[in-house]
């Protein structure tokens, strides 16, 4: 006799995370796949495959088959889940079979994209599998009183989207998506260093980058990196120095669209629910809201109280999984 597992997936653009009742987190990897096109074998997924990127001979390739939170290449998700199936059974010290699964999806995507995750979900073995927007995802992992009938406001801001939501009652008020988030604010990075100093730079520098030196105020205590990347006139490898106020305009763009996206989001709330958003304010969530100084920008340019979520990078996941007991219960009562 086998055990019934229940499990909840974070399937982002960035990172795959796991959640299991029992033992909460218990994957956290980049939705990363290496494979060799010689072969279409798969290599490695995750940390071992993102450690490839850019570093591989020409016949593999380090693949990320989501983009903006939806599957952009099918085949290769479904390995990767897969895999990461494979993991799971591991790391529980017992075989998976027929899992319940409950994945987020982003609130923006349309009937085939949702079908695609449920039919690349499926083909890994899952008996059943259940949708959660990631926005309710996430305010569920924040802690957020999602069931009370006033307005729970969420910014997520992912690698490939950014989501603000208004929850209330357990659903979606309003909701706008926009395809702006981590990776997009890497590229403006890439693209700034190549046009300022004619130096390309991979992603992963990027992203160290933007994590070290990257700030969403202009007001802040300037700091200096030195970054390696490739000259574009003579192909060697060159020293750069960036400084935090050149990547601070650099980032200034998809700073502004995202603050756009809440203003116009909460422009549609009802008024009923606009004065417990000045109450209660905004919560931040997704690995984006962990750029420095956002939340103090965010917070002068919204005049509403900003929070940042206890745990940005696993709330859609600790969300998902807490939803998963939701389902448990329903099931109970079903039966
Ligand atoms: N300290 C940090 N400062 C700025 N950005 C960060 C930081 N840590 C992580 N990020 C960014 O957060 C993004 C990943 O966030 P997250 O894991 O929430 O996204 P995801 O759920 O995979 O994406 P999506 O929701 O779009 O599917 C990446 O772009 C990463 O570079």
């Amino acid at each position: 006799m086998f055990q019934t597992t229940h499990i909840g997936i974070d399937l982002g653009t960035a990172n795959i995370l796991v959640y299991t009742k029992q033992k909460g987190i218990i994957m956290n990897e980049p939705s990363v796949v290496a494979i060799d096109i010689n072969t279409k074998k798969v290599l490695a997924v995750g940390t071992d495959a993102k450690n490839m990127i850019g570093k591989t001979p020409s016949h593999i390739v380090a693949i990320r088959p989501l983009k903006n939170g939806v599957i952009a290449d099918f085949d290769i998700t479904t390995e990767m889940l897969k895999m990461v199936m494979k993991k799971v059974s591991k790391i529980l010290g017992r075989t998976v079979r027929k899992p319940t699964v409950v994945v987020c999806t982003p609130s923006g995507a349309t009937t085939v994209e949702r079908r695609a995750i449920t039919d690349a979900v499926k083909l890994c073995g899952a008996k059943q599998v259940e949708l959660i927007e990631e926005p309710v995802a996430a305010a569920i992992g924040a802690d957020l009183p999602v069931h009370e009938p006033t307005a729970n406001v969420v910014v997520d801001i992912g690698g490939g989207t950014t989501e603000v939501a208004i929850i209330s009652y357990g659903g979606v008020v309003t909701c706008e998506t926009i395809r702006v988030g981590g990776d997009k604010m890497d590229d403006d990075i890439i693209h700034h260093v190549r046009k300022q100093y004619n130096v390309l730079i991979g992603e992963r520098t990027a992203e160290n980058i933007k994590k070290e030196i990257g700030y969403a105020l202009i007001d802040h205590p300037d700091q200096l990196m030195e970054i390696r990347g490739r000259d574009l006139v003579t192909g060697l490898p060159k020293t750069v120095e960036l400084s935090s106020s050149e990547i601070q305009s650099a980032l200034r763009e998809s700073l502004e669209a995202i603050l756009e996206t809440v203003r116009s989001t909460l422009e549609q709330s009802p008024p009923e629910l606009s004065g417990d958003i000045v109450d209660h304010g905004v919560v931040i969530t997704g690995g984006g809201a962990l750029l420095n100084g956002l939340q103090d920008w965010l917070t002068s340019e919204l005049s509403v109280p900003v929070h940042l979520a206890p745990n940005p990078l696993e709330s859609v996941a600790i969300g998902t999984g807490k939803s998963l007991s939701m389902l448990q219960q329903l099931n109970k009562i079903a039966k």
